[in-house]
């Protein structure tokens, strides 16, 4: 197995009240596949995206070890091994322009035709290069973090939340735009509420609960009314599916 993300008894403590927010945290993603967390809002998600890549505030304290291909992950791998494609579109630089932000994290040679092909591929048009993120609908800059983490030389990407509040209809788009990210040969974390999207995208389901992973379940495992899970919460997180509801009713 080519494990390119290590995640090894991660602990992270509130240093105020001394309450642990993560506790024992150990996770692999193998080379091309996706791996989603669920868990509820609160239960720690973002604080798990924050600390992989060394973003953790200065009041949260964080044990244990992320190795990248086996070596210790370092700050300076931000972007170029693992990238995030984060929770808000307020990320981007508000006073670069569009293809500039694409181009920043790409190997330098054709980056400029590279990313206009990008920007096509992806359905935004060529044009959207010239234009600052205030130009942008909301669809169009989230497709544009998409297209950064695709166009950036990084092989682990870690999507946090990348379906928050969206319609049906957008919600299926981005999941689509994940698969482009997967087809363009990079591994995923994918990091979200949304157990359905979870289940459409992802290999394997790590649920997490209260700063603690309950278990790391394969999607073949979810079937019939859940007996081969072990967590109740996890059974009833996958029974509470609206076409499971459906068929035991
Ligand atoms: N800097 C901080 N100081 C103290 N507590 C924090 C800090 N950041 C987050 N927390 C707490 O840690 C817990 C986990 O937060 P986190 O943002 O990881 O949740 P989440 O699972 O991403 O939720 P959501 O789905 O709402 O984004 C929450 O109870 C939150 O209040
Ligand atoms: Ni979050």
């Amino acid at each position: 197995m080519n494990n390119l993300l290590t995640i090894k008894k991660l602990n992270v403590l509130h240093q105020q009240s001394q309450h642990y927010l993560l506790q024992d945290i150990n996770l692999s993603l193998t080379s091309g596949e996706v791996l989603a967390l669920v868990g509820e809002s609160g239960s720690g998600k973002s604080l798990l995206a924050q600390a992989i890549l060394h973003l953790l505030p200065d009041n949260l304290e964080q044990k244990g070890e992320i190795y990248y291909r086996d070596q210790p992950f370092s700050k300076s791998q931000r972007g170029k091994n693992v990238i995030l494609i984060p929770q808000s579109i307020d990320a981007l630089d508000p006073l670069m322009k569009i293809g500039k932000q694409i181009e920043g994290l790409m190997k330098k040679a054709g980056r400029h035709q590279q990313m206009l092909a990008l920007l096509t591929r992806l359905g935004l048009g060529a044009e959207i290069a010239e234009r600052y993120p205030f130009q942008l609908s909301g669809g169009q800059a989230r497709r544009v973090l998409v297209a950064i983490a695709i166009g950036s030389a990084a092989d682990v990407v870690i999507a946090d939340e990348p379906t928050p509040g969206l319609d049906q209809k957008a919600k299926q788009d981005m999941i689509a735009l994940l698969k482009e990210v997967q087809q363009a040969g990079k591994t995923i974390l994918l990091i979200t509420h949304d157990f359905e999207a979870a289940l459409q995208l992802a290999e394997q389901i790590a649920v997490l609960k209260d700063g603690r992973i309950l278990e790391v379940v394969n999607r073949a495992e979810f079937t019939g009314e859940g007996e081969r899970l072990q967590h109740h919460f996890t059974k009833k997180m996958w029974q509470s599916l609206p076409q499971n509801l459906f068929t035991r009713s």
